[in-house]
């Protein structure tokens, strides 16, 4: 399995946001998971990233387990095994997009040097742009540097938190297909994590996230 949660429970201050959940992904499997705003989807990514602990249950990475480690080897097994594709671009700002590559390649220890660096963002689409600074790209350019950028350290899974909600449809499809592309010639896993009930037409695999603390209060 590249992902396995087993029986997972965690509250924030006595309120459940989930309980007892459980959910696996086969390596290569491309999944959707979709809920409404606050039914807990950015605290599922922190747990699988290991930037929460789960209150019970089992997390695994590609057969390593998360839970029960430290947070300093929770963060090692993040960087080898998950690329993680936000919102938002979190790049360097005094580093061109190359630069930002590097930068990535080094903190996941990641193999291949510059050629993989040149290789990504020209798949991308991004060879004209290698030289650029963060603020210098167009909304569309930064969305597909984030991929390049997720894609560096060769991960078995990828995460990819909301990549479509601000999009029109044309662009939607866009950054699916590409995302759905590039995992699979990564031979990556992909997690959708989405509110965009749009993208249930192009992720086959669709597991909903539900309101946890609403259904407690009722
Ligand atoms: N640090 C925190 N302390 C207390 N409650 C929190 C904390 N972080 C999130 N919550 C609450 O937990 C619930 C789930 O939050 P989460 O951010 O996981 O939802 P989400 O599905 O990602 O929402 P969105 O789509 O709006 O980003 C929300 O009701 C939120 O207000």
């Amino acid at each position: 399995m590249s992902l396995l949660l087993q029986h997972v429970a965690f509250h924030y201050a006595g309120r459940p946001i989930l309980d007892d959940f459980s959910f696996a992904m086969e390596p290569g499997e491309h999944s959707l998971l979709i809920g409404a705003s606050g039914s807990g989807k950015s605290t599922l990514v922190n747990l699988v990233c290991g930037l929460l602990t789960p209150d019970s249950g089992t997390i695994a990475i590609a057969g390593e387990s998360m839970t029960g480690l430290g947070p300093a080897r929770r963060d090692d097994l993040r960087r080898r095994r998950i690329g993680l594709v936000f919102q938002t671009l979190r790049l360097v700002s005094a580093l061109d997009l190359t630069g930002n590559m590097l930068l990535a390649q080094r903190l996941v220890g990641g193999t291949g040097g510059r050629d993989r660096v040149a290789m990504l963002i020209e798949r991308l689409g991004l060879g004209h742009r290698a030289h650029a600074l963060p603020r210098q790209l167009s909304q569309g350019e930064a969305q597909r540097a984030a991929i390049a950028r997720a894609l560096i350290g060769q991960p078995d899974l990828i995460i990819a938190d909301e990549p479509t909600s601000a999009l029109d449809h044309a662009n939607m499809e866009k950054v699916v297909t590409l995302l759905r592309e590039c995992a699979r010639e990564a031979g990556s896993s992909l997690l959708i994590v989405t509110h965009d009930d749009r993208l249930r037409d192009h992720v086959a695999s669709v597991r909903e996230i539900g309101p946890m603390a609403e259904q407690a209060a009722a």
